[in-house]
């Protein structure tokens, strides 16, 4: 029987392979191999999840490993990314994946990326809004975006980190800042109200929510996320009541996951199905797709404010095209202006924290 090897062996052998030192890398080794068949490989873009080993970033990662259109995949976090990224390495799907751990690796993370995905930063407990993450996940967004844009300011960027409606404007002033700023590219993810809004009306529908398409506008925090459910598809009416009820389940499902959880966080796998889908999304636009089109939280002449989210078409470079609102009735116009208002402080709020 082969000896069973030791476990610190087995540890450096993993770390090598995560963070390969230089002299392993010569003409001939194993990882050289190794690494050369992830560039030439699997034809495949490459993605960075930035927050890798939370709640939302540990299936995040396994559902981009599945992902046939990803064939580099590089998980970075503060903490734990070599333990998970040994994980998710074991599974037989074509992308390579690469882990970094801590600050002094994060260019190293980023360096090549087409996509980058954030969901780094603490998530709420009961009683909490959104904004009250302002505090701590402002800074972090602001250094991963700085990193962002020294190594790779052409990568899309999918921020899902809260509250978005702030977070957004962050990384646009890092951006500019840089002078790497292209608004086609920074998407703030809200693809959760539509897959909680497909849901909840495919249930009132008694349909099956595969079939249920709902524009959620605005942005992602309680009365900014606007479901325009008379845009519904399949065409639908719905009585006063029912509207009432959705649109209040839709603005607020973030909290109802919140409360369930009751201290150990928010919504993560239904966020990291939602993140997939929407990664998904913007690969198939950069491959050069027709009609892909989500809703995002994006730079926008839609309403007077500067962001705002509505449909998008997706396409090789981002953003290709923001679509309007559309018809709205009278119940949505006044949901409009109350989204705005809120909104515009949020963005606000983002706009100054690198600015003063
Ligand atoms: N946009 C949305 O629809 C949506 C949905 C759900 C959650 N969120 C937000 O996503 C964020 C993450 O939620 P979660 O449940 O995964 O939280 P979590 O605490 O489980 O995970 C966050 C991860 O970020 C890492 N992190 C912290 N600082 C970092 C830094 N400087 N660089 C890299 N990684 C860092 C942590 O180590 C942790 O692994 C929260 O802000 C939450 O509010 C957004
Ligand atoms: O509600 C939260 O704090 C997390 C997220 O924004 C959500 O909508 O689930």
């Amino acid at each position: 029987m082969k000896p069973i090897p030791d476990v610190n062996e087995r540890i450096a052998r993993i770390s090598a392979h995560l963070y390969p030192p230089k002299s392993q890398m010569e003409e001939g080794s194993v990882l050289r191999r190794a690494n050369c068949r992830a560039k030439g490989g699997a034809p495949g873009f490459r993605v960075a999840i930035l927050g890798a080993a939370g709640g939302i970033g540990q299936p995040l990662a396994m559902l981009m490993k599945m992902n046939p259109l990803v064939s580099v995949l590089h998980l970075y976090d503060v903490v734990n990314a070599p333990g998970v990224t040994a994980d998710i390495s074991h599974m037989d799907t074509g992308a390579v994946v690469r882990g970094f751990l801590g600050q002094q690796q994060l260019e190293a993370a980023l360096t090549g990326m087409d996509l980058v995905i954030i969901p780094a930063g603490v998530p709420r407990k009961p009683g909490m809004t959104r904004d009250d993450l302002f505090k701590i996940n402002a800074g972090i967004v602001k250094t991963l975006c700085e990193g962002i844009a020294k190594c790779c300011p052409r990568a899309i960027v999918n921020l899902i980190s809260n509250p978005v409606n702030s977070t957004v404007p962050i990384a646009a002033e890092v951006f500019k800042k840089a002078g790497t700023y292209d608004p086609k590219r920074l998407l703030g993810v809200t693809m959760l109200d539509v897959v909680r809004a497909n849901t909840f009306v495919a249930e009132v529908l008694g349909l099956d929510p595969r079939d249920v398409d709902v524009p959620v506008v605005g942005g992602h925090a309680g009365v900014t996320i606007l479901p325009l459910l008379s845009q519904v598809k399949p065409p639908s009416s719905f009585t006063q009541e029912e509207i009432n009820y959705l649109t209040d389940r839709i603005q607020n499902g973030g909290t109802e996951v919140v409360e369930a959880k009751a201290g150990a966080g928010s919504a993560t796998l239904s966020m990291a199905y939602a993140a997939v889908k929407f990664a998904d999304a913007c690969l198939r636009g950069l491959r050069g797709d027709a009609g892909v089109v989500e809703c995002a939280f994006v730079s926008s002449q839609v309403t007077e404010l500067p962001f705002f989210a509505t449909k998008v078409r997706l396409g090789r470079t981002g953003v290709e095209e923001v679509y309007s609102l559309g018809p709205l009735n009278e119940y949505e116009r006044i949901g409009l202006e109350k989204a705005k208002k809120e909104l515009a402080g949020s963005i606000e709020k983002g706009v100054s924290f690198i600015r003063s």
